[in-house]
């Protein structure tokens, strides 16, 4: 069974999921999506088995307690239980257990009942559907549909070659289970590989809508994200948070002398120059225009002031395209409590940077949130 797993694993990685964590995001992912399929089937199937039951009373002649338990009873309330779960991410793993387990159990119990009595050919066709059901409508995923199926047909088709039925009647009936499983298995990887396309357009997308197109560093709304990120960090952890403003100095005069597009050069540029000059864990945003700022997590205000000169350094040794020398001036200021918000903290940035132009541009202002109190 582990050369299958690891079979399907590189059916499923050819998919083409390269890194292990994008593997394990993708089908978090995909059961997210897949969760009400799961409940409204789980809903559905139980609801059939109860009126399976009725049916199923008006064709066995010596109808007893043992059918009512599993057919009215046992059976329905796994899938009700199956549905109830998709309504609490702390048990999905549950709730894939059972859904894996159910079909099995089914087809055991219909074993178990039908396969010895000459009413076995009006039972056979649940087999067929069973199948069919884990691959194509359970809500399953490859992997787990293909060892609930698989093992289904090892119990199916080792009790049937088992009975004294026909060999061929039991030829046919392998048939069917082959072709239902075929079906089944097909249908399951085209929904798997149309799954992952999706997963694949929905970050195309998302990665659209958090940079900016010229420099790719993260757009404002991106890093409001970031930022509510790094203050949950903060408050759990008691760490201090910093931010720093940069502004390109006489960036107006670029465009009106070089163009507009040494203009664009510049700034992908100076948006590189950040990037390559700050932590991997510090997050570079252009506010719009020449403004860009960076969230410091883990960083006190004296540590950001130290980024903040070496920047100015790293700026002012740097040779821009077609234009050369370019200086910036920067405001620097650290979150003053757990729940200030990003615009707060910029404002204050914004003053500094606004200080640094006034003392002459090519400047490093810090700003203390004491300064700004009221
Ligand atoms: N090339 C280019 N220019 C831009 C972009 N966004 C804004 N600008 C220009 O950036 C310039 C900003 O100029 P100002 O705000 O007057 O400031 P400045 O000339 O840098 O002067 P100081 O900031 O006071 O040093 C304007 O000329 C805008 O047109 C862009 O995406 N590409």
């Amino acid at each position: 069974m582990s050369m299958v797993v690891r079979f399907l694993n590189k059916i499923q990685n050819d998919v083409p999921i390269s890194q292990s964590h994008q593997t394990h995001d993708f089908h978090t992912w995909a059961l997210r999506t897949r969760l009400p399929q799961i409940r409204y089937i789980a809903l559905v199937t139980t609801l059939l088995y109860l009126i399976y039951t009725v049916v199923e009373y008006t064709v066995v002649p010596n109808y007893n307690a043992e059918r009512f338990f599993f057919h009215a009873v046992l059976v329905p309330s796994v899938m009700a239980t199956v549905g109830i779960l998709t309504h609490f991410p702390r048990h999905h793993r549950a709730m894939l257990l059972l859904l894996i387990l159910a079909p099995i159990g089914a087809n055991t119990i219909n074993v178990y009942l039908n396969l010895s009595s000459r009413y076995f050919v009006y039972f056979a066709p649940e087999f067929y559907l069973s199948i069919m059901w884990i691959f194509a409508i359970s809500g399953l995923r490859l992997k787990h549909a293909f060892i609930s199926a698989s093992s289904s047909c090892v119990v199916i088709i080792g009790a049937s070659v088992m009975t004294d039925l026909p060999s061929t009647f039991i030829n046919l009936h392998i048939m069917w289970l082959f072709s239902a499983f075929s079906f089944g298995f097909v249908c399951a990887l085209v929904l798997e590989r149309t799954h992952y396309s999706l997963y694949e357009k929905n970050l195309e997308l998302a990665a659209l809508a958090s940079r900016d197109p010229l420099t790719q560093l993260w757009n404002r709304e991106k890093m409001s994200q970031l930022f509510t990120l790094e203050q949950q960090q903060v408050a759990a952890h008691k760490q201090p948070m910093s931010l720093i403003m940069l502004d390109i100095d006489h960036f107006k005069a670029v465009n009106d002398e070089f163009g507009h597009d040494a203009g664009d050069k510049v700034l992908s540029h100076f948006a590189t120059l950040l990037r390559r000059n700050v932590r991997k864990q510090d997050h570079v945003g252009r506010f719009g225009g020449e403004e860009f700022f960076i969230i410091l997590p883990n960083t006190d205000g004296t540590q950001a002031l130290q980024v903040a000169q070496q920047l100015q350094q790293c700026i002012n040794q740097h040779q821009f395209p077609v234009v050369g020398h370019k200086s910036a001036s920067i405001g620097v200021t650290e979150a003053q409590y757990v729940h200030e918000t990003l615009s707060q903290l910029m404002r204050r940035a914004d003053i500094a940077l606004y200080q640094a132009k006034a003392q002459g541009r090519d400047n490093v202002v810090y700003l203390a949130a004491s300064a700004t109190a009221t």
